[in-house]
């Protein structure tokens, strides 16, 4: 397991002609390199799983044994096996097992704990898009994040401003962390504050008292400042696209050519380069420049949680579900605590420090509603006389 997750990779140059030590975070769409993963079985053997993922085993070993034959998918077409690809994902299942599959492990653990729900935005909960202003979540995603929220307390991490990623989600009853979790609106809580000074006590549209912490708020002119300059050195190349997130800047270059990658990994390099107080990281085809501060999804988790009243940790099972680099933060906050569940969304094999794994938002959903159903099947045992 790659311990390194949010700290620099080593010097080098990435295809985006970028010094790689300028980046806190590597390639995202990028799987793992073939073999790391190899069709002969998992890159770990099976004496050292952890308790968590043995319990993945049925998975696994189906993975692991696929069928010689198998009906093609919405076909009667027999193929004599499946391709290698499948084959090598289904590898990496050993290591990342189905969320889906180990529901009832997963929820096992909470039986006397409350269940808190961490969502991701952009790649969990609506499916990467090329145009970031349409990547819109279905109406029964919503019905569902909804119906979670009615049951287990809600909040969402996102790499995009607070207001943006509401304005996408549009649900009251959540909590929302937005700009890689440097924006948080969270409940009224008096002990945070004397951890955080910046904690203000406010009220939202509504009229409910809540939290309200931004760490990176000297940075606001800056980041403001640093966004209009991206706008200007990228505006000749076509497909360019710059997000201001009030706490950080999002150059998109999915929709750039790729023989001006570099060009503009260079450009926005010898930007951020100026700025000591500023470092660049990488997601999903988008450079991400943010201020160096010692803050991230994962401690805007910790936060949330201790605002929700859940200091002592034994008390509650959290469960994040993310599939960005900025996600790892999360996951590995979870992991060394071995207090919850981070779940990687990915439908390729990743290096990761979550624990399980959902192939798509399709997934996403399906797990969600398997907790929803599990709350009411409990209140319709309770109600019965
Ligand atoms: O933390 P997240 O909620 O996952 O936000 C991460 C970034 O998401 C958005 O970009 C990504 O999704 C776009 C829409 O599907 C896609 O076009 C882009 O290539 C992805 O990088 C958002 O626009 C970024 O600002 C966020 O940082």
């Amino acid at each position: 397991m790659d311990s390194n997750h949010g700290s620099p990779v080593p010097i080098g140059k990435s295809r985006l002609g970028i010094f790689s030590s300028l980046l806190t975070c590597s390639q995202q769409d990028q799987p793992v390199s073939p073999g790391k993963y190899t069709r002969s079985g998992s890159r770990k053997s099976a004496a050292s799983l952890d308790d968590v993922r043995s319990n993945g085993w049925l998975d696994a070993m189906k993975a692991s044994s696929p069928p010689r034959k198998k009906l093609l998918k919405g076909s009667n077409i027999q193929v004599a096996s499946i391709d290698h690809e499948t084959e090598d994902y289904l590898s990496w299942m050993l290591d990342y097992p189905s969320a889906l599959e180990c529901f009832d492990k997963i929820v096992d653990r909470a039986k006397n704990n409350k269940i808190a729900i961490f969502l991701d935005y952009d790649g969990t909960l609506s499916p990467i898009v090329d145009n970031p202003d349409c990547a819109f979540m279905s109406e029964s995603m919503r019905a569902t994040v909804r119906s979670v929220a009615k049951y287990f307390p809600t909040a969402i991490i996102s790499g995009r401003s607070r207001d943006k990623v509401f304005d996408l989600v549009k649900l009251t009853e959540l909590y929302y962390a937005g700009s890689h979790g440097m924006d948080i609106i969270g409940p009224a809580c008096d002990s945070l504050s004397k951890v955080h000074p910046d904690c203000v006590k406010s009220r939202d549209d509504q009229g409910k008292e809540i939290t309200l912490f931004q760490p990176a708020r000297e940075f606001i002119s800056l980041i403001d400042q640093v966004f209009k300059t991206l706008v200007e050195i990228t505006k000749d190349i076509k497909g360019a696209k710059v997000e201001n997130h009030k706490f950080c800047v999002s150059v998109h270059y999915r929709n750039v050519e790729e023989n001006n990658w570099t060009a503009i990994g260079q450009r926005v390099h010898d930007v951020v380069k100026d700025y000591p107080r500023l470092r660049l990281t990488h997601g999903r085809k988008v450079l991400e420049v943010r201020p160096m501060i010692d803050w991230n999804k994962g401690k805007a988790v910790e936060f949330l949680l201790e605002s929700l009243g859940f200091t002592d940790r034994d008390s509650v099972l959290p469960i994040y579900i993310g599939d960005d680099k900025t996600d790892e933060d999360a996951f590995k906050v979870l992991r060394e605590s071995q207090q919850g569940y981070g779940i990687l969304v990915s439908s390729v094999m990743k290096e990761s420090n979550a624990l399980y794994s959902l192939r798509d938002t399709n997934e996403v959903m399906k797990f969600l509603q398997l907790l929803v159903n599990l709350k009411r099947q409990e209140g319709r045992t309770r109600d019965r006389p």
